[in-house]
């Protein structure tokens, strides 16, 4: 019997690995990964020297005989090896799962529990001993793979990588319970990929800094961005990220032209090193998301950086991203939010309000749902939280079309843009009154001595609700005398910082009704961030019950 013609990418659909290495074929000799090295150099890979260590490891992969779909825990920080190595992970049929260097032993336990993992990979110089039992344990170094712990051989039912694969599986922090395992396809993930290149955010030869840990699904894009584009990774150690100097000399000896971001991580170089961020040569673009941007950040990052391209892209692990948004340069002085656009070309966000019907038009408010390729398969081992978020498409339940609950909020602008309101989990009832949390947090960045803030509900000591408010002040150089307030009124000029809280309570109840006014305004010096870099709203809540 004539066997069938090797199946071809195309026409089989796109591997992970196909779309990024395809630069590969047409630019050899480009730069593909640039890393800061010791003071003042760089580490350079190209996309040849990147195409050779994928298939280095992927053949040393393949020599361990696991079937398709396999899991494979990976260990590491976002560097070139570990790019090269996921990759690999893609060419051989098998699916990797990004975990932080620093996972607590029992969460690591937890998940090789639920992922069941064949093999766990960390560098070379990686720190993790004690590994569980049951999976095989192997570092990786310059193409090579040293196994330690031999896995045991799995029995191969299957023989053929299919593009509805899982490419990697995401574990978000699960704030609540035990954590989620998104699992994105190859198919979903090239999508994402494709309509993210229609917004043409990179080109070859730009140098694209990623920020983020590998486990949050950020640094994926960023991956994707610069391979798919023909330009460079710049992978950012996270050690770097958190010293603004070391974060700026990273950026400069690399010659970072994009930087790619959670919001939080230009809070301290906003603060201590505004004039060497300002003489930044080669930075051209900012790309963030997870969460707002704080407005009055997002000014002095304009006023830093004149003509700067600031990109907002809104989005959940469990389509990667949905949409990309320019922010307005400079941005209006009446400004209350940033616009999250409308979802990437392929993709759509449309709006339904509590009954699930679909509502539209100018200032229309809804929960946002995503039609789009790149929805995730589902929570892995997780169906009934899989049902729950992948819902039938409400435009045409018949189909059998599933579409994202994002749990966002959004409100419809005149041409179709959608405005982020904030998550339905965020919609308080402060005794008997709905409140929007982000709107109090919005209201108190318009006061010029503030730069960030959280709001969460707390119990009263009367028994109902009220509000508890964390604001961080601007240092005395960014507290611009003139109020970005929604009123005429310019606020009172800021007080030494242990009385704001009474005027920041007051500038509230200028403009919001009495029970969205927080009864409880803490100033601190940082707001406490979460392992992806956005504000851990758990520890703040736990801090509640502290005494202050
Ligand atoms: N630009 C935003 N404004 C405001 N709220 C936002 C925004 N981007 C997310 N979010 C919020 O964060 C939630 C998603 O959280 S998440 O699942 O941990 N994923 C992320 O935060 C990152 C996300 N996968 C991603 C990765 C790469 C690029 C873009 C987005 C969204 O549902 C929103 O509530």
């Amino acid at each position: 019997m004539s066997r069938p013609p090797a199946a071809t990418a195309a026409a089989t659909g796109e591997f992970l690995h196909d779309l990024l290495l395809d630069p590969a074929r047409h630019d050899p000799g480009r730069p593909a990964v640039i890393e800061p090295a010791a003071p003042g150099g760089t580490t350079v890979r190209t996309y040849a020297e990147l195409a050779r260590a994928v298939d280095a490891y992927a053949t040393a992969l393949r020599a361990l005989e696991f079937e398709p779909g396999t899991r494979v825990l990976l260990e590491a920080e976002a560097g070139a090896e570990a790019i090269a190595v996921l990759l690999a992970c893609s060419r051989a049929g098998l699916t990797f799962v990004p975990i932080a260097p620093d996972t607590p032993q029992e969460r690591l336990r937890t998940l090789v529990g639920t992922a069941r993992p064949a093999l766990h990979l960390q560098a070379k110089t990686g720190e993790r001993t004690d590994l569980p039992p049951g999976l095989g344990t192997a570092r990786f170094a310059a193409g090579e793979l040293v196994v330690e712990r031999t896995p045991a051989a799995t029995a191969r039912r299957r023989r053929v990588p299919c593009v509805t694969d899982p490419a990697y599986i995401v574990f978000t922090s699960g704030t609540t319970g035990r954590p989620k395992g998104v699992v994105m396809s190859h198919r979903a993930v090239t999508a994402f990929y494709r309509g993210m290149l229609a917004h043409h955010l990179a080109a070859p030869g730009d140098r694209i800094a990623g920020t983020s840990p590998l486990h949050f699904d950020f640094s994926l894009l960023t991956i994707g961005l610069a391979l798919a584009s023909g330009a460079a990774v710049v992978p950012v150690p996270q050690r770097a990220v958190r010293w603004p100097r070391r974060f700026l000399r990273a950026l400069h000896d690399t010659g970072a032209t994009h930087v790619n971001g959670v919001p939080s991580i230009w809070r301290q170089v906003l603060r201590h090193e505004p004039d060497r961020l300002a003489g930044l040569a080669t930075l051209r673009q900012v790309l963030f998301c997870g969460e707002e941007f704080p407005l009055p950040e997002l000014r002095r990052l304009q006023e830093l950086r004149p003509g700067m391209r600031i990109v907002n892209c809104y989005g959940a692990t469990e389509s990667m991203a949905a949409s990309f948004e320019d922010v307005p340069d400079p941005l209006p002085a009446d400004l209350e939010r940033l616009s999250i656009g409308t979802a990437h070309p392929g993709a759509e966000m449309i709006l339904v309000d509590e009954a699930g019907g679909v509502v539209d038009g100018p200032g229309a408010h809804g929960e946002i749902l995503l039609r789009s390729p790149a929805l995730f398969t589902g929570y892995w081992d997780d169906p009934e939280a899989t049902r729950a978020a992948l819902v039938p498409d409400p435009l045409c339940p018949q189909s059998g079309q599933r579409v994202l609950r994002t749990g966002d909020l959004a409100v419809r602008g005149e041409n179709g843009e959608l405005y982020f309101l904030g998550r339905t989990d965020s919609q308080v009832q402060i005794n008997g009154n709905r409140v929007e949390l982000g709107e109090v947090e919005r209201r108190l960045l318009q006061h010029p001595a503030a730069t960030a803030a959280a709001v969460l509900r707390q119990p009263s000591p009367e028994g109902g609700s009220c509000l508890a408010a964390f604001v961080v002040l601007a240092p005395d150089s960014l507290r611009s005398d003139t109020a970005t307030t929604n009123s005429a009124t310019a606020a009172e000029p800021a007080a030494p910082d242990q009385d704001i809280a009474p005027l920041l309570r007051a500038f509230c109840a200028r403009t919001l009704p009495s029970y969205m006014v927080p009864a409880e305004v803490r100033v601190v010096h940082a707001l406490p961030l979460t392992a992806n870099g956005k504000a851990d709203r758990a520890a703040l809540a736990a801090s509640l019950t502290e005494p202050e």
